[in-house]
Protein backbone atom coordinates (compact mmCIF):
# COMPACT_ATOMS: atom_id res chain seq x y z
CA UNK A 1 0.00 0.00 0.00
CA UNK A 2 1.31 3.64 -1.02
CA UNK A 3 0.21 6.41 1.33
CA UNK A 4 0.53 9.93 0.46
CA UNK A 5 -0.63 12.35 2.97
CA UNK A 6 -1.07 16.49 2.35
CA UNK A 7 1.89 16.38 -0.13
CA UNK A 8 3.10 19.73 -1.65
CA UNK A 9 6.06 20.57 -4.03
CA UNK A 10 7.37 23.98 -4.88
CA UNK A 11 9.80 24.22 -7.88
CA UNK A 12 10.54 28.08 -7.05
CA UNK A 13 6.97 30.08 -7.43
CA UNK A 14 5.84 27.02 -9.60
CA UNK A 15 3.28 24.44 -7.31
CA UNK A 16 4.09 21.33 -9.11
CA UNK A 17 2.10 19.25 -6.88
CA UNK A 18 -0.89 21.23 -3.70
CA UNK A 19 -1.84 19.35 -1.05
CA UNK A 20 -2.60 16.02 -2.64
CA UNK A 21 -4.20 12.61 -0.26
CA UNK A 22 -4.84 9.69 -1.76
CA UNK A 23 -3.71 5.72 -1.12
CA UNK A 24 -2.95 2.99 -3.76
CA UNK A 25 -4.38 -0.10 -2.03
CA UNK A 26 -3.09 -4.10 -2.24
CA UNK A 27 -4.55 -6.04 -4.37
CA UNK A 28 -5.89 -3.12 -6.43
CA UNK A 29 -4.49 -1.11 -10.07
CA UNK A 30 -4.31 2.38 -9.56
CA UNK A 31 -4.43 4.99 -12.13
CA UNK A 32 -2.79 8.15 -11.77
CA UNK A 33 -4.38 10.17 -14.25
CA UNK A 34 -3.88 13.35 -15.41
CA UNK A 35 -3.20 15.96 -18.41
CA UNK A 36 0.96 17.18 -19.09
CA UNK A 37 2.23 19.30 -16.41
CA UNK A 38 0.06 17.75 -13.27
CA UNK A 39 2.29 16.60 -11.30
CA UNK A 40 2.06 13.17 -11.39
CA UNK A 41 5.88 12.33 -12.55
CA UNK A 42 6.73 14.89 -8.97
CA UNK A 43 4.64 12.87 -6.87
CA UNK A 44 6.05 9.85 -8.24
CA UNK A 45 9.77 10.90 -7.97
CA UNK A 46 8.94 12.01 -4.32
CA UNK A 47 7.51 8.55 -3.68
CA UNK A 48 11.01 6.89 -4.02
CA UNK A 49 12.73 9.87 -2.69
CA UNK A 50 14.30 10.89 -5.93
CA UNK A 51 12.90 14.46 -4.86
CA UNK A 52 12.35 16.29 -1.56
CA UNK A 53 8.68 16.88 -0.67
CA UNK A 54 8.23 20.76 0.45
CA UNK A 55 5.15 19.59 2.72
CA UNK A 56 3.67 16.38 3.23
CA UNK A 57 4.79 12.69 3.26
CA UNK A 58 4.65 9.30 1.54
CA UNK A 59 5.13 6.06 3.19
CA UNK A 60 5.33 2.10 1.15
CA UNK A 61 3.58 0.05 3.37
CA UNK A 62 3.66 1.79 5.99
CA UNK A 63 7.58 3.34 6.01
CA UNK A 64 9.27 6.11 4.25
CA UNK A 65 11.45 4.76 0.87
CA UNK A 66 14.35 6.69 2.72
CA UNK A 67 13.72 3.44 5.67
CA UNK A 68 13.89 0.93 3.18
CA UNK A 69 16.78 -1.31 3.78
CA UNK A 70 16.58 -2.68 0.58
CA UNK A 71 14.22 -0.61 -1.49
CA UNK A 72 14.44 -2.87 -4.82
CA UNK A 73 12.83 -5.78 -2.36
CA UNK A 74 9.42 -3.76 -1.60
CA UNK A 75 9.06 -1.48 -4.57
CA UNK A 76 9.37 -2.05 -8.25
CA UNK A 77 9.88 1.52 -10.35
CA UNK A 78 10.12 2.19 -13.47
CA UNK A 79 10.12 6.36 -13.97
CA UNK A 80 12.07 6.61 -16.95
CA UNK A 81 12.94 4.04 -19.57
CA UNK A 82 15.45 6.05 -21.27
CA UNK A 83 17.43 6.90 -18.09
CA UNK A 84 18.99 3.41 -18.61
CA UNK A 85 22.99 3.22 -19.55
CA UNK A 86 22.90 2.85 -23.25
CA UNK A 87 25.99 1.03 -23.44
CA UNK A 88 25.03 -1.57 -21.03
CA UNK A 89 23.00 -4.47 -22.58
CA UNK A 90 19.77 -5.40 -21.15
CA UNK A 91 21.01 -8.29 -19.40
CA UNK A 92 24.02 -6.38 -17.63
CA UNK A 93 21.30 -4.03 -16.79
CA UNK A 94 18.82 -7.05 -15.22
CA UNK A 95 22.72 -8.51 -13.67
CA UNK A 96 23.70 -5.33 -11.87
CA UNK A 97 20.10 -5.02 -10.13
CA UNK A 98 19.85 -9.01 -8.91
CA UNK A 99 23.30 -8.33 -7.90
CA UNK A 100 22.21 -5.05 -6.08
CA UNK A 101 19.52 -6.79 -4.50
CA UNK A 102 21.33 -9.89 -3.18
CA UNK A 103 19.08 -12.19 -5.44
CA UNK A 104 20.03 -15.62 -7.27
CA UNK A 105 21.64 -15.48 -10.60
CA UNK A 106 18.57 -16.88 -12.04
CA UNK A 107 16.02 -14.43 -11.79
CA UNK A 108 17.85 -12.13 -14.89
CA UNK A 109 16.84 -14.90 -17.24
CA UNK A 110 13.63 -15.86 -15.59
CA UNK A 111 12.64 -11.74 -16.10
CA UNK A 112 13.89 -11.62 -19.74
CA UNK A 113 11.66 -14.10 -20.62
CA UNK A 114 8.73 -12.55 -18.31
CA UNK A 115 8.56 -9.55 -20.68
CA UNK A 116 9.63 -11.41 -23.56
CA UNK A 117 13.15 -9.97 -24.68
CA UNK A 118 14.79 -12.67 -26.30
CA UNK A 119 18.14 -13.64 -25.92
CA UNK A 120 19.77 -12.08 -28.52
CA UNK A 121 17.97 -8.75 -27.86
CA UNK A 122 18.97 -9.30 -24.45
CA UNK A 123 23.04 -9.19 -25.44
CA UNK A 124 22.14 -6.00 -27.55
CA UNK A 125 22.90 -2.31 -25.91
CA UNK A 126 20.30 -0.39 -24.63
CA UNK A 127 21.22 2.20 -26.96
CA UNK A 128 19.71 0.46 -29.80
CA UNK A 129 16.73 -0.27 -28.18
CA UNK A 130 13.31 0.83 -29.19
CA UNK A 131 11.41 2.38 -26.79
CA UNK A 132 8.99 -0.47 -26.45
CA UNK A 133 11.83 -2.85 -25.25
CA UNK A 134 13.18 -0.31 -23.02
CA UNK A 135 10.59 -0.03 -21.29
CA UNK A 136 9.93 -4.03 -20.93
CA UNK A 137 13.32 -4.15 -19.50
CA UNK A 138 12.55 -1.33 -17.26
CA UNK A 139 9.41 -4.01 -16.45
CA UNK A 140 11.78 -6.31 -15.78
CA UNK A 141 13.80 -4.39 -13.50
CA UNK A 142 11.28 -3.17 -11.10
CA UNK A 143 10.02 -6.57 -11.23
CA UNK A 144 13.50 -8.41 -10.66
CA UNK A 145 12.94 -8.34 -6.17
CA UNK A 146 9.01 -9.47 -6.94
CA UNK A 147 8.34 -6.07 -4.77
CA UNK A 148 5.18 -5.93 -3.17
CA UNK A 149 4.61 -2.29 -4.65
CA UNK A 150 4.83 -1.20 -8.16
CA UNK A 151 5.31 2.62 -9.03
CA UNK A 152 5.33 2.85 -12.79
CA UNK A 153 5.37 6.21 -14.97
CA UNK A 154 3.68 6.39 -18.19
CA UNK A 155 4.47 2.79 -18.46
CA UNK A 156 2.38 2.06 -21.92
CA UNK A 157 4.60 4.61 -23.55
CA UNK A 158 6.02 2.98 -27.15
CA UNK A 159 4.26 -0.08 -26.20
CA UNK A 160 2.55 -1.36 -29.45
CA UNK A 161 -0.99 -2.58 -29.29
CA UNK A 162 0.04 -6.17 -28.25
CA UNK A 163 2.77 -4.77 -25.38
CA UNK A 164 0.01 -2.79 -24.09
CA UNK A 165 -2.01 -5.58 -24.14
CA UNK A 166 0.25 -7.71 -22.44
CA UNK A 167 1.33 -5.25 -19.77
CA UNK A 168 -1.86 -5.16 -18.87
CA UNK A 169 -2.55 -8.94 -17.96
CA UNK A 170 0.91 -8.71 -16.18
CA UNK A 171 0.06 -5.87 -14.23
CA UNK A 172 -3.33 -7.55 -13.66
CA UNK A 173 -2.08 -10.55 -12.42
CA UNK A 174 0.56 -8.72 -10.30
CA UNK A 175 -2.67 -6.87 -8.76
CA UNK A 176 -4.62 -10.20 -8.26
CA UNK A 177 -1.68 -11.82 -6.32
CA UNK A 178 -2.31 -8.86 -3.55
CA UNK A 179 0.27 -6.03 -4.89
CA UNK A 180 -0.38 -2.71 -5.15
CA UNK A 181 0.03 -1.01 -8.51
CA UNK A 182 -0.01 2.71 -8.86
CA UNK A 183 0.46 3.79 -12.77
CA UNK A 184 0.69 6.80 -14.31
CA UNK A 185 -1.13 7.99 -17.73
CA UNK A 186 -2.07 11.25 -19.30
CA UNK A 187 -4.52 9.21 -21.58
CA UNK A 188 -7.95 9.00 -19.78
CA UNK A 189 -8.70 5.16 -21.74
CA UNK A 190 -4.92 3.65 -20.62
CA UNK A 191 -6.34 4.19 -17.49
CA UNK A 192 -9.62 2.79 -17.61
CA UNK A 193 -8.98 -0.57 -19.50
CA UNK A 194 -6.52 -0.98 -16.32
CA UNK A 195 -7.16 0.69 -13.23
CA UNK A 196 -9.81 -0.74 -10.44
CA UNK A 197 -9.04 2.85 -8.44
CA UNK A 198 -8.73 6.39 -10.07
CA UNK A 199 -6.93 9.55 -8.84
CA UNK A 200 -7.07 12.39 -11.03
CA UNK A 201 -4.75 15.38 -10.74
CA UNK A 202 -4.90 18.59 -12.74
CA UNK A 203 -2.68 21.58 -12.22
CA UNK A 204 -1.01 19.84 -8.78
CA UNK A 205 -4.59 19.10 -7.07
CA UNK A 206 -6.63 15.64 -6.49
CA UNK A 207 -9.84 16.79 -8.31
CA UNK A 208 -11.42 13.57 -8.40
CA UNK A 209 -10.46 9.69 -6.76
CA UNK A 210 -12.49 6.48 -6.23
CA UNK A 211 -13.31 3.47 -7.57
CA UNK A 212 -13.36 3.13 -11.49
CA UNK A 213 -16.98 1.99 -11.47
CA UNK A 214 -18.25 4.64 -8.96
CA UNK A 215 -16.54 6.90 -11.12
CA UNK A 216 -17.94 5.52 -14.05
CA UNK A 217 -21.53 5.53 -12.76
CA UNK A 218 -21.34 9.21 -11.54
CA UNK A 219 -19.62 10.11 -15.06
CA UNK A 220 -22.71 12.10 -16.50
CA UNK A 221 -25.33 11.54 -18.97
CA UNK A 222 -25.28 11.73 -22.73
CA UNK A 223 -28.30 13.14 -24.54
CA UNK A 224 -29.51 13.70 -28.16
CA UNK A 225 -32.13 15.91 -29.46
CA UNK A 226 -33.41 16.68 -32.91
CA UNK A 227 -33.13 19.58 -31.63
CA UNK A 228 -30.00 20.16 -29.80
CA UNK A 229 -29.26 23.48 -29.59
CA UNK A 230 -32.29 24.20 -27.80
CA UNK A 231 -31.67 21.34 -25.26
CA UNK A 232 -28.23 22.33 -24.66
CA UNK A 233 -30.25 26.16 -23.57
CA UNK A 234 -32.39 24.54 -21.59
CA UNK A 235 -30.23 22.28 -19.95
CA UNK A 236 -27.69 25.53 -19.12
CA UNK A 237 -30.65 27.44 -17.58
CA UNK A 238 -31.11 25.05 -14.90
CA UNK A 239 -27.65 25.42 -14.01
CA UNK A 240 -26.40 22.43 -15.86
CA UNK A 241 -22.98 21.88 -17.08
CA UNK A 242 -23.16 21.13 -20.56
CA UNK A 243 -20.90 20.48 -23.14
CA UNK A 244 -21.15 18.64 -27.17
CA UNK A 245 -19.20 15.57 -27.38
CA UNK A 246 -18.49 16.66 -31.34
CA UNK A 247 -20.53 13.63 -32.43
CA UNK A 248 -24.01 15.58 -32.16
CA UNK A 249 -24.67 14.19 -28.61
CA UNK A 250 -24.32 16.60 -25.27
CA UNK A 251 -23.15 15.33 -22.25
CA UNK A 252 -23.96 17.01 -18.75
CA UNK A 253 -23.28 16.16 -15.12
CA UNK A 254 -27.07 15.54 -14.15
CA UNK A 255 -28.63 12.22 -14.07
CA UNK A 256 -30.73 11.21 -16.72
CA UNK A 257 -33.56 11.72 -14.45
CA UNK A 258 -32.94 15.19 -14.12
CA UNK A 259 -32.65 15.69 -18.05
CA UNK A 260 -35.20 14.13 -18.97
CA UNK A 261 -37.71 16.11 -16.86
CA UNK A 262 -35.92 19.06 -18.12
CA UNK A 263 -36.75 18.45 -21.29
CA UNK A 264 -40.46 17.30 -21.08
CA UNK A 265 -40.37 20.95 -19.56
CA UNK A 266 -38.79 22.53 -22.61
CA UNK A 267 -41.17 20.60 -24.96
CA UNK A 268 -38.09 19.10 -26.42
CA UNK A 269 -38.67 15.76 -28.02
CA UNK A 270 -35.03 13.26 -27.39
CA UNK A 271 -33.75 10.71 -29.52
CA UNK A 272 -31.29 9.33 -27.33
CA UNK A 273 -30.26 9.74 -23.04
CA UNK A 274 -28.06 7.33 -21.01
CA UNK A 275 -25.28 7.11 -18.97
CA UNK A 276 -22.41 8.54 -19.93
CA UNK A 277 -20.09 5.87 -18.94
CA UNK A 278 -16.24 5.98 -21.05
CA UNK A 279 -17.34 9.23 -22.66
CA UNK A 280 -18.01 10.68 -19.45
CA UNK A 281 -15.08 10.49 -17.97
CA UNK A 282 -13.58 11.48 -20.33
CA UNK A 283 -15.84 14.78 -20.84
CA UNK A 284 -15.43 14.89 -16.60
CA UNK A 285 -11.67 14.62 -16.99
CA UNK A 286 -11.37 17.03 -19.39
CA UNK A 287 -14.03 19.68 -17.40
CA UNK A 288 -12.29 18.92 -14.08
CA UNK A 289 -8.50 19.47 -15.14
CA UNK A 290 -9.81 22.62 -16.66
CA UNK A 291 -11.29 24.13 -13.76
CA UNK A 292 -8.39 23.57 -11.52
CA UNK A 293 -6.22 26.08 -13.92
CA UNK A 294 -3.44 27.89 -11.71
CA UNK A 295 -3.35 31.77 -12.13
CA UNK A 296 -1.47 32.59 -15.01
CA UNK A 297 -0.91 29.63 -16.81
CA UNK A 298 -1.98 27.57 -20.24
CA UNK A 299 -4.96 26.33 -20.87
N1 LIG B 1 12.90 20.02 -11.68
C1 LIG B 1 11.91 20.90 -11.89
N2 LIG B 1 12.14 22.22 -11.78
C2 LIG B 1 11.16 23.12 -11.97
N3 LIG B 1 9.88 22.80 -12.28
C3 LIG B 1 9.59 21.50 -12.42
C4 LIG B 1 10.58 20.48 -12.23
N4 LIG B 1 9.98 19.27 -12.43
C5 LIG B 1 8.69 19.53 -12.73
N5 LIG B 1 8.46 20.86 -12.73
C6 LIG B 1 7.14 21.51 -12.97
O1 LIG B 1 6.18 20.91 -12.13
C7 LIG B 1 4.93 20.75 -12.80
C8 LIG B 1 4.51 19.29 -12.75
O2 LIG B 1 5.38 18.51 -13.59
P1 LIG B 1 5.34 16.91 -13.66
O3 LIG B 1 6.49 16.49 -14.49
O4 LIG B 1 5.25 16.37 -12.28
O5 LIG B 1 3.96 16.66 -14.42
P2 LIG B 1 3.39 15.33 -15.07
O6 LIG B 1 1.98 15.24 -14.61
O7 LIG B 1 4.26 14.18 -14.78
O8 LIG B 1 3.40 15.65 -16.63
P3 LIG B 1 3.67 14.71 -17.92
O9 LIG B 1 2.42 13.94 -18.19
O10 LIG B 1 3.93 15.74 -19.00
O11 LIG B 1 4.86 13.85 -17.63
C9 LIG B 1 5.13 21.32 -14.20
O12 LIG B 1 4.68 22.64 -14.20
C10 LIG B 1 6.64 21.25 -14.38
O13 LIG B 1 7.07 22.26 -15.28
Amino acid sequence: MITVERLTKKYGNTLAVDDITFTAAAGRVTGFLGPNGAGKSTTMRIMVGLTRATAGTVTISGRKFADLPNPGLEVGVLLDASAQHAGRSGREILTLAQRLMGLPKARVEEMLEAVSLTPDEASRRVGEYSLGMRQRLGIATALIGDPEVLILDEPANGLDPAGIRWMRDLLRGYADRGGTVLLSSHLLHEIEVIADDIVMIGHGRIVSQGAKTELLHAAGTLVRAVDLARLEQALTDWGLTVSPTGDGALWTDADAALVGTVALESGIALTELRAAEGAGLEEMFLELTSTTQREGAPA
